[in-house]
């Protein structure tokens, strides 16, 4: 069992790297704790396999460390490392029954053999495939193949956390369920820190408690999925979770924020921090779930013109022109499908704020950078008193 901690962790495939984006992992800094189902989301070539190779030894970071349990790993080989790892494809000896595919990590260091009889048959009945024991590998179907190569990670003991890599990627769609609700309940008996690597952002919050997300060879935010539904860091996380994302739209900051002509309701506070921190460049993100629609005029609805709704059986996405840049807000099965002209609002709690793609967040306190354009204003201040 272990804590992993990533400490300045950098990697480059680049000869001579001189710009961040040489970097297939940016520095990062980030613990996964010790016993946690954890998922690493991301879309394809945002450094998942990068990252996930570093850990179990099989590539060795260009800068920065990788500690167990707050011992350094770096020069281990992977063999050394006592991490299980669960690919894409399922890795099984054909030739071999399943109960020696199961056999076959603990034979290879040495343990007695009353103790793997007892380990392999504790390990199949869990993954349903006790009646499965003396068949070849084979013969078996892409399923009970994959749960073999679960099954060699997890007769272990001694191991320190499992990692898997897209693991779902050849089950079939109705077995894919099955096969994520029994790696929770795995996880929630062996208690063994599980890192699990997927770009299916369903698959990530079904199995994980947290999800740290990756764009661009960097973590953008580390949290619970209602986290990253309802407060999205990033404005990646604001785009890649959710079905549809989020809405964004640029706002011009002055002494209020407008977008159109129109004024946003924004937190008092907000506008301060955001004039601090010198940017008139705002973007502004709400997700399609807490637009409201309204039928007639209010006070706080902007005036949108409804493009087209979807009917997507429980549930509908209306798209509306605002501003003439498209939004979508979703509604529920029973609620009217409106037409022509309508009034939407967007709830002060639920826009969020951005610069530079980072949420602005209240509840954190300035970083340095911010620090110093309040130190700037407040000399200003001084000099003009
Ligand atoms: N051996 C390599 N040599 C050079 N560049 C590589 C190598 N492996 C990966 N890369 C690059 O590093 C970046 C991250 O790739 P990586 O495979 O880690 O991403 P990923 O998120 O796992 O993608 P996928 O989901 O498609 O596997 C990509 O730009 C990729 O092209």
């Amino acid at each position: 069992m272990a804590e992993i901690t990533l400490n300045a962790l950098a990697h480059t495939y680049a000869e001579n790297p001189t710009r961040p984006e040489d970097y297939a992992i940016r520095e990062m800094t980030h613990v996964w704790e010790q016993g946690g189902a954890f998922a690493l989301l991301g879309p394809s070539g945002c450094g998942k396999s990068t990252l996930l190779n570093i850990i179990s030894g099989l590539l060795e970071p260009s800068n920065g460390e990788v500690l167990f349990d707050g011992k350094r790993v770096n020069e281990l080989k992977p063999e050394e490392r006592n991490i299980a790892q669960v690919f894409q494809f399922p890795v099984v000896y054909d030739t071999m029954t399943v109960f020696d595919n199961l056999a076959f990590p603990l034979r290879n260091i040495g343990v007695p053999k009353h103790k793997i009889t007892s380990k392999v048959h504790e390990v199949a009945e869990i993954l349903e495939l006790s009646d499965q024991l003396q068949r070849k590998a084979k013969g078996l179907s892409a399923d009970q193949k994959q749960k073999v190569s679960m099954g060699r990670g997890l007769v272990r003991d001694d191991v320190s956390a499992i990692l898997f890599d897209e693991p779902l990627t050849v089950i079939d769609p109705q077995l894919k369920w099955k096969l994520r609700r029994k790696l929770k309940q795995i996880h929630e008996q062996f208690n063994i820190t599980m890192v699990y690597v997927t770009h299916d952002q369903l698959e990530a919050s079904t199995f994980a408690d947290k999800i740290a997300v990756m764009y661009n060879g960097q973590i953008v935010q580390f949290g619970t999925p209602r986290e990253l539904f309802e407060n999205p860091a990033h404005t990646f996380v604001g785009y890649f979770i959710g079905s549809p994302g989020m809405n964004f739209f640029e706002a011009e900051l002055t002494d209020k924020l407008t977008f159109g002509g129109h004024t946003i309701a924004i937190n008092k506070e907000m506008l301060t921090r955001l004039k601090a921190m010198g940017t008139n460049k705002v973007t502004l993100g709400i997700r399609p779930e807490f637009v409201h629609v309204w039928d007639g005029k209010n006070d706080d609805a902007f005036p949108v013109s409804v493009d087209y709704v979807e009917d997507l059986g429980t549930y509908k996405i209306l798209s509306f022109l605002f501003n003439g840049q498209v939004m979508k807000a979703r509604l529920s099965e029973d609620q009217k499908v409106p037409s022509g002209q309508i009034y939407v609002s967007f709830p002060e709690q639920w826009t969020k704020v951005y610069v530079d793609d980072y949420l602005v967040d209240l509840n954190v306190h300035p970083t340095s950078s911010d620090k110093a354009i309040d130190n700037e204003q407040d000399k200003e201040t001084d000099h003009a008193n």
